[in-house]
């Protein structure tokens, strides 16, 4: 009979059932467990207190109930890191503010001008808002809904009649049908190529055209855009990749996301860079290596939270620093926040 695994450490995963079936894959719980930590899911229908121990908390849950069981957690137990900071999770669940952290990046990237709008029908009936058609309208709230993902490409200002408010007006970047998606994971970053929506001609924008006025999409990007074999030769520099991830990781003070960024191309600006969109805790197991990844980060907040963790011996990665940064930017959040030694909740 084969001896029976010992496990070092538990880590505890609060997740809707769809992110388990994708995320949590048998390749994951592998890699976890040569690493010597069990992945063991959280019942957020029972009390937190009730369960474990654990060694660290993983989760993305939108129920305002999960929130107040983890402040109780950490305030039992401070030892424990949480990932991620709930208060640092609600910027990217707001499209008025999911975007925000861009601007302060130190590279040349930006967010397509957008607006928010909580009265649509008033918007069509004034012209002199400024605003550049075509828009993408994207609903305000991210919150796990399918309706949270169903946008509409607004070509004139007689389609943003009937839009349901409160949303999310975004000028419409044309960028060649090729979107990156950056999967972050801690200090680690993977750019993938997605498919998206196609540029829209001139001609489209005419308001005497003829077709209609806003076209409804969602879920565009979902699939790897096959490889038309220039794939390398197309990405964005790795460099800049890394240090986008790297800024917005700390402006944001979280480790678990992925973004969406286009590029437009044209010879009066040459290559300009837009994000258009912040995700937490996205399907990771779309990334590749992502087992990999995810249970060196696993080990790198064991360790940065004081535990004995081998071949970490007192190195911490990138995300050891990033503990530091979060404090100060997304002030006293959930765990992460005290380092002791030693196990918890024992
Ligand atoms: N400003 C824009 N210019 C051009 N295309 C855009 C723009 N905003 C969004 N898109 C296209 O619409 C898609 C959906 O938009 P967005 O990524 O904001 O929605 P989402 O539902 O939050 O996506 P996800 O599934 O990644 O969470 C993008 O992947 C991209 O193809
Ligand atoms: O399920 P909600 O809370 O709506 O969030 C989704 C994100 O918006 C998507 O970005 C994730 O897909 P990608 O990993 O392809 O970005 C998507 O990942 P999934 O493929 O695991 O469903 C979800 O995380
Ligand atoms: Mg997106
Ligand atoms: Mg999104």
């Amino acid at each position: 009979m084969a001896p029976e695994k010992s496990f070092s450490y538990t880590v505890g995963y609060a997740l809707l059932p769809e992110k388990v079936s994708s995320v949590v894959q048998p390749s994951l719980v592998a890699a976890a467990a040569e690493r010597g930590m069990r992945l063991v899911a959280v019942d957020v229908s029972r009390p937190l207190a009730e369960q474990g121990p654990f060694d660290l908390l993983v989760h993305k849950m939108y129920d305002r109930g999960w929130r107040a069981q983890l402040e109780d957690f950490t305030a039992r137990h401070p030892s424990v890191p949480v990932v991620d900071s709930p208060a640092a999770i609600d910027r990217l669940l707001d499209r008025a503010t999911m975007l925000d952290a861009v601007s302060g990046l130190p590279v040349p990237v930006s967010v397509p001008t957008q607006v928010v709008v909580t009265d649509a029908a008033a918007l069509a009936n004034n012209p002199d808002d400024g605003l550049r058609f075509p828009l993408i309208a994207k609903p305000l709230a991210v919150d796990g809904s399918a309706e949270s993902h169903d946008m509409r490409l607004v070509y004139r200002r007689d389609g943003l009649r009937g839009l349901r408010a409160p949303v999310v007006l975004q000028e419409f970047v044309n960028h060649g049908g090729v979107l990156f998606k950056v999967y972050v994971v801690g200090d680690h970053a993977t750019c993938v190529r997605r498919s998206s929506l196609p540029d829209v001609p001139s001609h489209r924008l005419l308001d005497t055209y003829g077709g209609d006025a806003s076209v409804p999409f969602a879920n565009i990007s979902n699939q790897p855009l096959p490889d038309d074999g220039d794939a390398d030769a197309d990405m964005p520099d790795a460099g800049f990749v890394d240090e986008v991830a790297r800024g917005l990781r700390r402006g944001l003070g979280l480790h678990l996301l992925n973004f969406d960024m286009i590029r437009e191309r044209s010879e009066e600006h040459g290559d300009r860079y837009f994000v258009i969109d912040i995700n937490y805790f996205p399907g990771y197991a779309k990334m590749p290596g992502y087992e990999t990844a995810l249970t060196d980060f696993f080990l790198e907040m064991l360790a940065a939270s004081g535990r004995p963790v081998h071949g970490h011996g007192g190195q911490l990665g990138g995300s050891g620093l990033d503990i530091e940064a979060r404090k100060l930017e997304a002030g006293p959040g959930i765990g992460l926040t005290e380092v002791e030694s030693g196990r918890a909740q024992a």
